[in-house]
């Protein structure tokens, strides 16, 4: 997310780069980036105990591995820093039946922004009542779903939608339900320092009911005057990978203006105020976030300073990380396959300047999309030992047949890793399982959680005949053999070794 002195991406051969750090800096795992279990033993990765030649030969790669106890903890940082409020963790980014477990067991809301994330998070025994629904264009499917389980809130995000939910909500009063709460989710111009497409407050796009434009007082105002809905609050969300406080802490001041028009226009004082996700993380050593316990601090006070001055009671807050929980604790496995040295000079020879070595690994932008999709920075690290040998500057791609298939752009490694080798990339626990595709029939990972010692597959490697199973001409077609798909797991899905 940050312009790159490499310049554009066909640039031509650049100049060979200046010297790199010492090689015992190129192995540090800095706590800011990495999960807070990672320790280097013997010069070896590993995490929660385990090391990573044994989970990548047990598991296969490319392998998610997350520390069970970095999750949570940080799910815990945001419960004790928000006590007077609610915590939704943003499911977005990342979700399966294990996690939706670890958020209901640790006393968080969740946040959905599909039916099927709602459908996943229900089938795992989360709470309804504690699931808030987003998302721009819910279909009455995936309404009429949150009005059958009675979740806590619909996120409303356009006149459309209210117009498709209210018969739904009718239908439910009628047969003596309760009202469906719904928040009223508002853009209130603000624009966040982050990555263009993952801002969201800003006026011109596809979210949320304009606040300048005066939509969402009529969309409130809307849906006071309609019985069968409980307009419990207003919602706002800035953007994502936010570091700083003030885009927040102005969203808060402008959102709590509006529940003062809503007042003076309709009497009702609203009870409840969501002010979004996207609380950054690091990524690079040099990346600063907000601690969770600070964010509290100054939202609570914008909020009670702008409530005094309107005469409002203060609501309750509601905040949605995602990233902040999910991301730091999961670094994702790669075996390093085909090394490319570029040199500078024609012929490239052997003993012409190195300008990089393009080291490809067995995933890529299937598993990891934000550094092709965002520019997205992240840290990478020989994990199977340590080495001596000097830097080298390195390119790590994937094995796509894209140019643009880049998971670290630049970064230096030991000049002598080699096919076999793995490479461990950190912070990837948001926004790449979730985002994985099957690009040139990749398969998605498996998400292995550590904790203590041991290792526990909660979501399986995708196989190929998962994968011809949806094929009209290969479904039962046996996948070739020997299988293309990563090593068969010593370990099933859901046993803990
Ligand atoms: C409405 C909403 N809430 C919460 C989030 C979670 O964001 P993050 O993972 O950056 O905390 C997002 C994603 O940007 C979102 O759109
Ligand atoms: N998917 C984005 C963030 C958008 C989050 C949802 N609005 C990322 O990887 O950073």
């Amino acid at each position: 997310m940050r312009a790159h002195p490499a310049g554009p991406l066909h640039a031509g051969i650049s100049p060979p780069p200046a010297a790199g750090p010492a090689p015992d800096d190129l192995g540090a795992l800095d706590p800011l980036v990495w999960p807070r279990s990672a320790r280097r033993v013997d010069g070896e990765l590993h995490l929660a105990g385990r090391s990573v030649t044994d989970l990548a030969r047990a598991h296969g790669t490319p392998l998610f591995v997350l520390d069970e106890a970095d999750f949570r903890s940080r799910a815990a940082d945001f419960a004790d820093a928000f006590t007077d409020a609610d915590v939704h963790y943003a499911s977005k980014a990342f979700l399966c039946g294990q996690v939706a477990r670890w958020i209901a067991e640790d006393g968080l809301h969740l946040d959905a922004c599909s039916g099927n994330e709602l459908a996943v998070a229900l089938a795992a025994g989360f709470p309804a009542g504690r699931i808030a629904l987003h998302g721009n264009n819910k279909s009455l499917v995936e309404l009429q779903l949150a009005v059958d389980a009675g979740i806590g809130h619909v996120v409303l995000d356009s006149f459309d939608e209210i117009e498709r939910l209210v018969p739904l909500a009718a239908d439910r009063v009628a047969a003596g339900g309760a009202p469906v709460p719904v928040l009223i989710r508002s853009t209130v111009g603000i624009e966040a320092h982050t990555h263009e497409f993952i801002a969201t407050a800003h006026e011109d796009q596809k979210f949320g009911f304009s606040l300048a434009t005066g939509d969402a007082l009529t969309a409130a105002v809307r849906v006071i005057r309609e019985p069968a809905l409980h307009l419990s609050g207003l919602h706002s969300h800035v953007g994502s990978q936010i570091f700083d406080t003030a885009g927040f802490e102005a969203a808060a001041h402008r959102v709590v203006g509006l529940m003062g028009q809503v007042h003076q226009a309709t009497g009702e004082v609203l009870g409840e105020l969501n002010l979004g996700g996207g609380f950054g993380i690091a990524y690079l050593s040099e990346d600063d976030p907000v601690s969770a316990a600070d964010v509290a601090v100054k939202l609570r006070s914008v909020v009670a300073a702008e409530c005094a001055a309107l005469g409002l009671p203060v609501p309750r807050l509601a905040v949605e990380p995602g990233r902040a929980i999910a991301g730091p604790g999961t670094v994702t496995l790669y075996e390093i396959g085909t090394i490319k040295p570029v040199r500078l000079g024609s012929g490239g020879s052997p003993g012409a300047p190195l300008v990089r070595n393009y080291v490809s690994v067995d995933g890529g932008m299937s598993d990891n999309i934000r550094t092709a999709l965002y520019d997205a920075s992240y840290t990478c690290v020989l994990a199977n030992r340590s080495s001596d040998a000097p830097p080298a500057l390195c390119r790590v791609v994937g094995k796509h047949c894209e140019s643009g298939d880049i998971l670290v752009r630049d970064l230096w490694l030991p000049s002598d890793v080699q096919a076999g080798d793995l490479l461990a990339v950190a912070a990837t626990g948001a926004y790449c399982w979730s985002m994985a595709s099957n690009y040139n029939y990749l398969l998605k990972p498996p998400v292995v959680a550590v904790r203590d010692g041991a290792a526990t597959e909660i979501v399986r490697r995708q196989t190929l005949a998962d994968v011809f199973a949806l094929d009209a001409v290969l479904a039962g077609v046996p996948a070739p053999s020997p299988a293309i798909d990563q090593p068969a797991p010593e370990h099933p899905v859901g046993a803990t070794s």
